[in-house]
């Protein structure tokens, strides 16, 4: 497919607004793709890129180059073009990563180089697009929609569903099934205020211990345990704890899904931040304890020896998995059978509380009945924790005075909202360690956009857990509200920007 097909088609979108319409243009869209091509098709639609990062600089990037008059440029092409560009490395590299983006770029009409600017500077993401993209697949390739969905939630990636659908058809579906050493998306929860409101929205339900570790969804076969995060990164070799202990469970297969934690040696969980070296996905960030021993602590199971429990009520899903794991790497929690009862309405908040004096984050309430839903944020999973936290993206950052002069310090923070963009709500440089500074600068400094006389401004990528007292009204932001006394817990870089809190949630916390 040329690229010049894509990226009218992304420009058409964008002016779209009926939703029905841009359904429409992302079936025209698949129905002209190679089915090879159609992860690239996917992510570029998205506004991503394969690569992820291509080091290239906002200078880069802003420099003119003669566009090609006609378009001749395939989607694999450019895909090829920045792999090439990624790969650079060592002395020299900035001139050469120059130089391929300038050979690309003169390749590419001018619609074509805006596209490709604005797609590699990171300002073509569109949200709520992958809803559409599989209706549009499913209209392409002549499915239901709902089987599309079910093998994206299964097959991991909306990408290499599309390039079976295509190759073969909607036969290609059924062979999405969960299998083993193929991570799927992990289960996600919603929020509530406490376990009262909880057990009222929920009904029967167990409430569970929350350790503030990272997700882990482990896979054991054949004796090989492999381990992968929530954004499905595998992490297997920085594990080999995990793996060991999986290795050791009395299955000869089973995915469980739960939290990689460090405990000290009375079973108390250790803060987030001790274990956040071993286990940072992409860059590491800093840490003092690098060398900390980890464990998982478990929480559910979706399949074992060959029988998948997805579909399974998370009650029987909890017994299998106490047949095969034993304390402390099984979650703590207790069951409520009846919401309704006294007692067992004060043993559950008792449980809580408890749970929060013992150093966990909150706990998390389940729905005894409900199913396993990879990828979804879930109404049967309700969180409730003592502190509030958001997860937001940094939009740029000043320089720092003082002791902090030459370090990227006052965060600017913005909220998802639902057109993909991020709105700004506030800043803070409170909270940051002198490595969390340092790790940060350099981060940011590669993120960089544009430069500004007080900081830079960067691409919304970089998630961070700030924790506040309140949501209170203010002029000065766009959102006309702001977080009062913000600070900064930790980075989330596990979590994509397009998972960020949004502006809504945050109004919903205003009083
Ligand atoms: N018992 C448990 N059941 C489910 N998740 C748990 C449990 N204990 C800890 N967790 C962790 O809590 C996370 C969900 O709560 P958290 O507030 O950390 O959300 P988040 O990671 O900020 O955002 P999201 O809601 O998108 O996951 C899970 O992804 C998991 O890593």
């Amino acid at each position: 497919m040329l690229l010049a097909e894509l990226a009218r088609t992304s420009a058409e979108i964008a002016a779209t607004t009926g939703r029905s319409e841009k359904t429409a243009l992302l079936a025209r869209l698949f129905s002209h793709a190679e089915p090879d091509e159609a992860p690239v098709v996917v992510t570029y639609l998205a506004g991503r890129l394969p690569q992820r990062r291509t080091n290239l600089g906002w200078r880069a990037l802003a420099e003119p180059v003669a566009p090609a008059a006609r378009p001749t440029l395939t989607v694999s092409e450019v895909d090829a073009a920045l792999t090439a560009i990624a790969a650079v490395a060592g002395r020299g590299a900035v001139a050469e990563r120059r130089r391929l983006l300038h050979r690309l770029l003169g390749a590419a009409t001018a619609e074509e180089q805006d596209f490709l600017v604005r797609l590699i500077g990171g300002e073509l993401r569109q949200g709520a697009l992958d809803a559409m993209a599989v209706e549009g697949l499913a209209s392409a390739v002549g499915a239901d929609p709902r089987e599309v969905r079910r093998a994206v939630m299964l097959g991991g990636s909306l990408g290499e569903v599309a390039r079976g659908a295509l190759a073969e058809g909607p036969p290609a579906l059924a062979e999405f099934r969960l299998t083993v050493g193929r991570p799927v998306l992990p289960m996600l929860a919603h929020t509530a205020a406490d376990v009262a409101e909880a057990l009222d929205a929920l009904g029967p339900a167990a409430v569970e211990e929350k350790l503030d570790g990272v997700r882990a969804q482990v896979h054991v076969a054949d004796g090989r345990a492999r381990v992968f995060t929530r954004t499905l990164d595998e992490i297997t070799e920085r594990l080999p704890e995990v793996t060991r202990l999986a290795r050791g469970l009395p299955v000869g297969q089973a995915v469980l899904d739960g939290e990689v934690v460090a405990l000290d040696t009375a079973g108390r969980p250790l803060p987030f931040q001790d274990i956040a070296g071993r286990v940072g996905t992409r860059d590491d960030v800093p840490t003092a304890h690098a060398t900390l021993p980890l464990t998982a602590v478990f929480f559910d199971l979706l399949s074992v020896d060959g029988r998948e429990l997805l579909e399974a009520p998370a009650a029987e899903r909890h017994r299998e998995l106490a047949r095969i794991v034993e304390p402390p790497h099984l979650i703590r929690r207790i069951e409520v059978t009846d919401p309704h009862d006294a007692r067992q309405r004060e043993a559950a908040a008792g449980f809580a509380e408890r749970m929060v004096a013992d150093g966990r984050e909150g706990v998390v309430v389940k729905s005894l009945d409900s199913v396993y839903r990879a990828g979804r944020r879930g109404r049967s999973w309700l969180k409730v924790k003592p502190v509030h936290t958001l997860d937001l993206v940094v939009l740029a950052a000043e320089w720092g005075h003082g002791r902090r002069t030459g370090l990227l310090s006052n965060l600017h923070l913005g909220a998802r909202s639902a057109d993909g963009s991020f709105v700004m709500l506030g800043k803070t440089f409170k909270g940051l360690t002198d490595a969390l500074l340092r790790w940060q600068t350099e981060r940011l400094s590669r993120l960089a956009v544009a430069e500004e006389p007080w900081g830079v401004r960067v691409r919304p990528e970089l998630v961070v857990e700030i924790a506040f007292d309140g949501v209170q009204r203010s002029t000065r932001y766009p959102a006309g509200v702001t977080l009062r006394f913000a600070r900064v817990l930790r980075y989330r870089e596990d979590k994509p920007a397009v998972q960020a809190d949004t502006v809504e949630a945050v109004l919903a916390l205003r009083r």
